[in-house]
């Protein structure tokens, strides 16, 4: 009876000692360590953490067991390898910022809708794609959306021409002076051509995908950008967007799939789901 007494008086003693702001403060970290966790998983990120995390335990118990040397050698290592983890993983605190940057926790319902002229870009783009996967003609094309990507623009080739299916063709034609690199369309315009995209450095993306469609992934890791991709070696039509590769598209598979991804409905509590086709 006197276990069950001390039990009661110390968790009324708890309650009334807790504040609404501490637990307030907990929810707050615990959300913020479980975005970071979701953020560097399955990214080189993800084992340095274990590394540093492995290093914080054995200090600490170097400490309790009063060894000095080796505690004074593990401190100073962490206290170092904090300032090298900031330099070492720039891009990936950079996604992270830009990922943040472009959530839409706050915002109610930004319903986009496609108008004609984006509907007949995707045609044109599925229509090329169409074309150039029989010839097995290696293309990339970025679709801005959100997210401006004029720094990919200046790498490139100015073009600023209006889209359609042969001059997408033309770039591509692999005697063309800017078939390397991919085409960028924004603001409905084929911007530039030529031009250079961050690769992915995520080391689960299948072996038998080269560079291009590396390229490819890379920008939907850093951007919100809609990717159209046709393979030189199999002719095969893909799509990337936000981290993930579709692959094996038919053109009216692309074209379907091309329009949900520019009509995209951002939710109140940051998720989105593809809203209805016009
Ligand atoms: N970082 C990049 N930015 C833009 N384009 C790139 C980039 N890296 C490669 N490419 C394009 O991809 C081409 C090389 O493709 P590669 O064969 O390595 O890739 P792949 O994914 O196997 O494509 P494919 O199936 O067409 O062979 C280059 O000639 C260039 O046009």
């Amino acid at each position: 009876m006197e276990i069950i007494e001390v039990i009661i008086t110390f968790i009324k003693s708890f309650v009334s000692e807790v504040k609404v702001t501490y637990i307030i403060d907990i929810v707050i970290i615990a959300f913020v360590l479980y975005k970071l966790l979701s953020l560097i998983k399955e990214t080189r990120a993800e084992q340095l953490v274990k590394g540093f995390i492995i290093i914080l335990i054995i200090a600490k118990v170097s400490e309790w067991a009063k060894l000095y040397a080796v505690n004074f050698i593990l401190q100073s290592t962490f206290t170092i390898g904090l300032i090298a983890l900031v330099i070492i993983f720039q891009p990936e605190l950079r996604k992270a910022l830009e990922h943040l940057g472009r959530s839409q926790w706050f915002l109610t319902s930004a319903k986009k809708t496609v108008n004609d002229e984006q509907v007949r870009i995707v045609n044109e783009i599925a229509d090329a794609a169409g074309v150039m996967s029989r010839k097995k003609i290696g293309a990339l094309i970025v679709v801005e959306r959100m997210i401006g990507i004029n720094d990919i623009v200046e790498t490139g080739t100015v073009t600023d021409a209006k889209v359609s299916a042969d001059l997408l063709m033309n770039i591509f034609y692999p005697k063309s002076p800017l078939h390397d690199g991919a085409v960028v369309i924004k603001n409905n315009r084929i911007m530039a051509a030529g031009c250079l995209l961050p690769l992915s450095t995520n080391k689960y993306i299948s072996k038998e995908l080269g560079t291009r469609h590396r390229a490819a992934m890379g920008m939907t890791e850093t951007s919100d950008a809609v990717i159209v991709i046709v393979s030189e070696e199999t002719g095969a039509i893909s799509m990337a967007v936000e981290g993930k590769l579709q692959r094996f598209l038919d053109p009216s598979t692309l074209k379907e799939l091309m329009v949900n991804a520019l009509t995209q409905e951002k939710e109140s509590n940051g998720g989105e789901k593809n809203a209805k086709k016009k």
